[in-house]
């Protein structure tokens, strides 16, 4: 039994199966290789085992895949055109053609015509359709400079005779059936001037040339149903010439007005593309270009080109299919009309031309280098490719092609006669190693980016989230829910409406939520970067308001120092002459503790707080103070206190502390004291000798005025017995010393020295400038034992500046002059006579002072 199941086994299977997984069938009677009728017991069984689907398999078609084609790298085509040679042409010319209203021929000359047709000889001889021979002339020959030398491996050589057609057939048409498919390819004309590469392009009327023909061949083709039909083509012809010999310029030769381009890098910006609807117009452009083409006459060529020409046909394809979505890209076809090569001895060329000519072989060398560097690269890439490109419009133009991304195909042209044999093998020789260079085609054909059914995702991705314009944001999300909303809408009218469960809808709503994702994720990214940058310039901004800040503040202080010399300055100056020793201001280093202790609060306290230290001192009945603390106890070594014990004055503490300790002393004068009166009051405590030593004191005691108040905290400066003096006061000292107004007991005026500090006030911002001499920085008890010498001059308040021309005027004598035997004692001056100077001196004083 087992052995006939065994015999009537299906047929082994085939290698390759292809598993449907559709749903299951009903089971097919079992096909049977023999025509044998299965057993009986055998059929019993069948509708347990499944039948092998045999026919299904074999029913299946598998797909025939075309052979991957092994990626063939394609080497550079060159192909070889010779130039007919001029006496062929002169022969035939002379004896077929003969125009019969010529005077009649000269037979010598005749005979030397047919002597030139002997001499004209070809150098180059076609071997086939792939290489030439080149043949020195016989002079070189002899020289033994130059043998016979066969050049092979072209793509395809063009005999003299060969027409416009063949070198279009063979070497333009395969260029332009890629173009078609989408390939974009360059073809440039190479060659010694005069060997026609501009025939070869752009031929004559009657013999078009590569150009024109491409042209018809487009047009032919669009006519039909080809890819082509479903392109638009666009020309565009510029020329790059130099300008003077200084460099390159690019010209429009389609333009209308200004054709001069703008050059940046490789690009060439503002070219005009007109597009070629048929070849009529294509043709009367390719003309119109061809008149504005630079040209000159030159030994070579009667009409030489003198710059690089550069024809682009581009094919945009406008082919969408709504179905495959399928979007072709676009195509462009070059072709480049070098100037030619020329030798400066051939040419004849000078001044204006010459220069061209330089420029014309400098393109020219350049080209053939950008070649050499990338066959030498292709050979060994470690060593990278040199940028030759870099060094000339035309191969930055066209750098793509010259580094082997693109294909190309190049057409050199040489003259056959012997005198051109040098630039023959010239170009030969450069260019026979051009055809071992390849290029890959990396390049995509036509047709084969696939692209998204939303195509406008690729926007999002164009967003630039690093420097965003949140007007173009909000464009782009503006559009992007249009777009939507309007696909959704026309969706929704496809679909039925009234069936919510249409998947169609379904996956239109999924993907209109998944867009509107994208597009909210993308503009918070968006926001959050604005915002960045906005925290950015906030931190930016605080860092000046700091800064500015600071600024004042140093500002401030500086201010504050200055009023705080004046008002020592003017106090001390009117005290000294007043009475010998007075209690030193305070309020101005009040004022400046409380500033410096505001510091670090607003800058308009500070200011405020300067203005009561000047504003207060004027006023008597200013409030209880908060800082009471800080009201130091004044301290005064005098002349008549032998006793080192200071002097200590209490003050109310109910005083401001912006209040001075010479408005608490003020405060003693009696309120009712006639101002006019000088004779000071016999209780006042005021009315103290001032010495010399204690002027010294003060000098040496500012100089380090403003470290202690910073050093000591407020409870030590109370303690501090030695009085400090202003600057000022120590520059009065010695201005008074030149006067020889020297310890003297002056009367105080009964003055309200309050009035007095408003005028201070006043004054202090028109006060000059007062300058500290170095000398002054010494200590005391130096200056004391130093000579007395006249100081250097500075400047002075302006009080003080009066002072003395007024004490000049007066010619004070110092009648009271103090014997160092009594200094220390303390002298009232209702003790001393007055005498009657000092009586005028101090009305004057009062008198100038506004008292
Ligand atoms: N294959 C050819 N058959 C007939 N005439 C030709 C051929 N090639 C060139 N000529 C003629 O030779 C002359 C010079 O040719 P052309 O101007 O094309 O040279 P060129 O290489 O472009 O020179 P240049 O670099 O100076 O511009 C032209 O009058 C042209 O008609």
């Amino acid at each position: 039994m087992e052995e006939l199941q065994r015999s009537f086994s299906p047929p082994p299977c085939p290698t390759t199966v292809t598993v449907r997984r559709n749903p299951p069938r009903k089971a097919r009677a079992t096909p049977y290789t023999t025509g044998a009728k299965p057993p009986s017991t055998i059929s019993l069984n069948t509708h347990h085992v499944p039948s092998f689907p045999m026919d299904e398999i074999l029913s299946i078609q598998i797909p025939q895949h075309e052979p991957i084609k092994p990626l063939v790298s394609e080497s550079l085509k060159i192909f070889l055109r010779i130039k007919p040679l001029k006496s062929f042409t002169k022969v035939t010319t002379t004896t077929k053609t003969r125009p019969r209203n010529v005077w009649p021929q000269n037979p010598s000359k005749k005979t030397n015509a047919k002597k030139s047709t002997r001499i004209e000889e070809a150098c180059i001889a076609l071997n086939d359709a792939y290489s030439v021979t080149l043949t020195p002339p016989q002079a070189l020959q002899e020289m033994k400079r130059s043998k016979t030398e066969v050049y092979e491996g072209f793509s395809h050589v063009f005999a003299a005779d060969c027409s416009q057609n063949d070198v279009y057939d063979k070497m333009v048409k395969p260029l332009l059936e890629d173009f078609m498919k989408g390939k974009s390819g360059m073809l440039a004309a190479l060659g010694p001037s005069g060997s026609g590469k501009t025939h070869t392009v752009f031929g004559t009327p009657k013999n078009p040339g590569i150009v024109p023909l491409t042209l018809r061949q487009i047009f032919r083709k669009s006519d039909e149903t080809s890819p082509g039909s479903l392109r638009t083509f666009y020309l565009s012809i510029f020329e790059i010439c130099s300008e003077r010999g200084k460099g390159e310029k690019a010209y429009d030769l389609l333009g209308d007005g200004s054709s001069e381009l703008y050059v940046q890098q490789s690009t060439i910006r503002g070219l005009k593309e007109v597009s070629i609807q048929n070849l009529e117009e294509a043709e009367s452009l390719i003309g119109q270009a061809m008149l504005k083409r630079a040209t000159a006459t030159t030994n070579s060529n009667s009409q030489s080109s003198r710059s690089q020409c550069i024809i682009n046909i581009r094919a945009a394809c406008n082919d969408v299919s709504n179905e495959t979505k399928m979007q072709s890209s676009d195509a462009m076809l070059t072709i480049v009309d070098l100037a030619g090569a020329e030798r400066e001895k051939r040419t004849g060329n000078q001044g204006e031309r010459l220069v061209e000519s330089n420029f014309i072989n400098n393109t020219s060398m350049v080209f053939g280098q950008c070649l050499r560097s990338l066959l030498e690269y292709q050979k060994n890439r470690k060593k990278g490719l040199q940028k030759h490109h870099q060094n000339s419009l035309l191969t930055r133009y066209l750098r793509d092609y010259l580094e082997g991304k693109k294909r190309m195909a190049l057409i050199l042209t040489v003259k056959a006669g012997e005198e051109d044999y040098l630039d023959t093998s010239y170009l030969l020789k450069q260019a026979s190693p051009y055809m071992k260079i390849k290029f890959d085609n990396t390049e995509e054909p036509c047709n084969k980016r696939q692209l998204t059914t939303f195509p406008r995702v690729e926007k999002n991705k164009k967003i630039k989230l690093s420097a965003p314009k949140t007007s173009q944001i909000e464009e782009v999300v503006a559009g992007e829910r249009n777009q939507i909303s309007q696909e959704v809408n026309l969706q929704g009218k496809n679909a039925n409406p009234t069936d919510k469960s249409s998947p169609r809808l379904e996956h239109v709503a999924m993907e209109k939520n998944e867009r509107e994702h994208i597009i909210m994720q993308n503009f918070a990214k968006v926001i959050w970067n604005v915002l960045k940058q906005y925290n950015e310039k906030l931190k930016v901004a605080e860092g000046e308001i700091c800064s500015l800040k600071d600024n004042l503040r140093s500002e401030q202080l500086k201010s504050l120092e200055l009023e705080t010399e004046l008002i020592h300055l003017k106090s001390s100056c009117k005290q000294n002459l007043a009475e010998p020793c007075i209690p030193e201001t305070e309020a101005p280093i009040h004022a400046k503790e409380q500033f410096e202790r505001n510091v670090d609060g607003d800058s308009c306290n500070l200011i405020e707080a300067g203005r009561e230290v000047s504003v207060e001192g004027c006023n008597k009945s200013s409030g209880p103070s908060k800082n009471v603390e800080d009201a130091e106890l004044v301290v005064c070594h005098t002349s008549t206190d032998n006793d080192l014990e200071p002097r200590q004055h209490p003050i109310n503490p109910e005083e401001n502390v912006g209040t001075t300790q010479v408005e608490a002393e003020a405060t003693n004068f009696p309120s009712d004291q006639n101002e006019d009166d000088p004779t000071p009051s016999p209780d006042s405590p005021e009315h103290v000798e001032v010495s010399q030593d204690c002027i010294n004191n003060r000098l040496s005691n500012i100089q380090t005025k403003s470290a202690i108040f910073r050093r000591f905290p407020d409870s030590e400066k109370q303690k501090r017995n030695r009085r400090l003096l202003p600057a000022s006061s120590s520059s009065l000292a010695e201005e008074m010393g030149d006067l020889d107004v020297k310890d003297n007991q002056i009367e105080k005026p009964q003055v309200k020295i309050s009035e007095i500090r408003v005028q201070e006030k006043s004054e202090s911002t028109q006060g000059p400038e007062i300058e500290i001499p170095a000398r002054e920085a010494e200590p005391a008890s130096t200056k004391k034992q130093g000579s007395r010498q006249k100081p250097r001059r500075r400047l002075q308040p302006a009080s003080s500046v009066l002072l003395t021309r007024e004490i000049n005027t007066l010619e004070i004598e110092d009648d009271v002059a103090e014997s160092k035997g009594t200094r220390g004692r303390k002298k009232t001056t209702a003790s001393q006579p007055r005498s009657q100077g000092s009586v005028t001196l101090l009305r004057l004083l009062t008198n100038n002072l506004h008292i």
